[in-house]
């Protein structure tokens, strides 16, 4: 789905990531753990087509990146969810909005009375909250919410960057049980995580492979994990 081959990234002062070799295969759960300023992020950034390599090949649903166009990125992006570690909305507008704001931008049916957005809603627990404003949402309401906003194009890909952060242990584990039910329903997962507990608490739920960034280069975690 998403394949990495040496690739190295730099945000120009200096290599960030050198010789990152990565392959995430269809239905597989990869977690990424690794220090602050590893460079976490910018590896979901990259497998998002966010940032491009500065050196080495990406690519994506077998195709190069270098050799898409603009739309080609596009049309790939829509296959790919992001849940982004800051999960912002639209502050003025109603939760079913920002949710349904995906849909809006591919022409399709963004009703707030559209049965796929009302399932959705239930799945991650805030049918009651439809109609509230992001800033009234809490901490896990607001991540689960941006969870649902990830899903609506029912993409291949799941990339979430600290979907846990912010939110307490008990919430951690129902946004995990989301990320464990969508790769059941065959999505690929990759989770970038500080939380080693989550990662444990996975494991006992799915086959995941953990890998750790640090000092620029990608190695399975330990077998502390
Ligand atoms: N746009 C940017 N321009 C320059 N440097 C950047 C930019 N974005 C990130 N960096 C730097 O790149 C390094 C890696 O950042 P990144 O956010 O990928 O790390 P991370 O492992 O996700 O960190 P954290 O766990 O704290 O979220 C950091 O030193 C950061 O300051």
């Amino acid at each position: 789905m998403i394949e990495l081959n040496d690739v190295a990234y730099s945000y120009g002062n200096g290599t960030l990531l050198g010789d990152v070799t990565l392959h995430l295969a269809p239905g597989s759960f990869h977690f990424l753990t690794g220090p602050s300023g590893a460079g976490k992020s910018t590896l979901l950034k990259l497998c998002y087509m966010e940032l491009l390599p500065t050196s080495g090949q990406l690519s994506i649903f077998g195709r190069d990146v270098k050799s898409m166009s603009r739309d080609d990125v596009a049309r790939t992006r829509r296959r790919i969810g992001v849940v982004h570690q800051d999960c912002q909305f639209l502050d003025h507008l109603p939760l079913t909005e920002n949710l349904a704001m995906p849909l809006a931008v591919t022409g399709r049916d963004a009703a707030p009375e559209d049965q796929n957005l009302k399932e959705l809603m239930a799945w991650v627990g805030l049918s009651s909250r439809a109609d509230a404003l992001p800033p009234q949402l809490s901490g896990g309401e607001r991540q689960r919410a941006a969870l649902a906003r990830a899903v609506i194009m029912d993409p291949e890909i799941v990339l979430a960057d600290e979907p846990t952060g912010n939110v307490d242990w008990e919430m951690s584990l129902r946004l995990l049980q989301l990320l464990v039910e969508l790769n059941r329903m065959g999505k690929t997962i990759l989770v970038a995580t500080h939380d080693l507990n989550l990662i444990r608490a996975a494991k006992t739920q799915v086959s995941a492979r953990v890998l750790r960034i640090a000092g620029g280069t990608l190695s399975l975690a330990g077998a502390e994990l």
